[in-house]
């Protein structure tokens, strides 16, 4: 039986563990890359952390991969498949290159509680989060700074369908608890500038150790260098992501993130009189229907329409290889969803 030693601490877990089966033999030692630079990475393994080369994969913070002495420099040997992949959105760079964060397994999407709450950023958000395949949970920050956070929480919860919605504040500690509960082994925060994302970060680990981010280690001639971490340990268990231009992604190809983000959309969608029903003007329209009864906010229906163009002109830019990195998760997660709709339907008409 493998111990997982250190890499107990950064969200190694009974199923990582089975995925790594097929990839390890005895001259290989399970690792997970805390942070990577050009043609070399950081990474931690049961023992503690091992610089590594990379020799032909193009990895990101959070994967998981074997590391062997090759040479007599220890090197990356594979790179186990993603699960939960957060992508920068970039319709003609490199493709290998944009994984921001791998093996995510709950994204925070993060908005102050206090001025005005965009709904039409938070549903942005979480098909992005949706689309990573891992699980969104909208944090509502700076609860204190309300005098009644429920009003915000109902409106918020009413365009999150499916995703936990927290107020929590940082200053007193409000709903801390209860995030933290949630909370489920590799996190990612994703939200505005200020709605204190910093913050929440440093209240989870329990210190302040994302403003002082930085470890000294001694490197191979024996000098301290400064390390600048973008994987952490949780104190609750877990691990906490934090790599450069994660916070403030853009859209990406999130057909199926903003499916499931969408979902009361979609299941509405299913009862319109006509299959290719694009709820513009058609007759027997359920969507439209549920706008004009007031049960689906003409707000939502306009957000829904634009995510869904500009995810098109997106998409029709992105290429073939972007394609393949989306993960199975969330493939399975919007399969699952359609699989639902499909046995209502005939139901129904039984
Ligand atoms: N009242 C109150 N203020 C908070 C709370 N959390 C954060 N703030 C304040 O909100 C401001 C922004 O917080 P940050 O944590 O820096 O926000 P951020 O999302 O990390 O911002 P960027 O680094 O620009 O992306 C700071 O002035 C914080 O003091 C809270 O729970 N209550
Ligand atoms: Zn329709």
């Amino acid at each position: 039986m493998f111990d997982p030693g250190q890499l107990g601490r950064y969200g190694w877990t009974d199923a990582v563990s089975a995925r790594f089966t097929p990839h390890l033999t005895d001259d290989l030692i399970p690792a997970r890359v805390t942070r990577v630079d050009r043609g070399e990475c950081d990474t931690i393994t049961s023992t503690g952390p091992i610089r590594a080369r990379i020799a032909e994969h193009y990895l990101c913070t959070g994967d998981w991969v074997t590391i062997g002495d090759r040479g007599g420099h220890p090197t990356v040997v594979d790179l186990v498949p993603r699960h939960g992949t957060i992508m920068r959105s970039s319709a003609s760079a490199r493709s290998e290159a944009q994984v921001l964060a791998a093996n995510v397994d709950t994204v925070l999407v993060v908005t102050a509680i206090d001025g005005d709450v965009d709904l039409g950023r938070i549903e942005r958000m979480l098909a992005l989060a949706w689309e990573s395949g891992a699980t969104p949970v909208v944090v509502l920050t700076k609860a204190d700074a309300v005098p009644d956070p429920a009003l915000a929480l109902a409106e918020v919860g009413a365009v999150a369908p499916g995703a936990t919605v927290l107020a929590v504040s940082a200053r007193t500690a409000e709903g801390i608890d209860i995030l933290t509960a949630v909370l489920d082994g590799t996190v990612a925060l994703i939200g505005p500038s200020g709605a204190g994302k910093s913050t929440l970060a440093n209240t989870l680990l329990g210190e302040d150790l994302l403003a002082t981010n930085d470890v000294r280690a001694v490197d191979g001639k024996g000098r301290h260098t400064t390390v600048h971490r973008e994987l952490i340990p949780l104190p609750s268990g877990g691990a906490l992501i934090d790599t450069p231009g994660l916070r403030g992604i853009g859209l990406w190809d999130a057909a199926e993130g903003i499916e499931l983000a969408f979902r009361d959309i979609e299941e509405l969608a299913q009862h319109c009189r006509f299959d290719d029903c694009a709820h513009v003007a058609e007759p027997g329209c359920a969507v439209l229907g549920a706008v004009e009864s007031g049960d689906l906010p003409q707000r939502r229906l306009d957000s829904y329409r634009k995510l869904t163009r500009e995810n098109d002109w997106v998409a029709a830019r992105s290429d073939a290889r972007l394609q393949s990195e989306r993960t199975r998760a969330v493939k399975s997660q919007s399969r699952a969803l359609r699989q639902l709709y499909n046995n209502r339907r005939s139901w129904q008409s039984r």
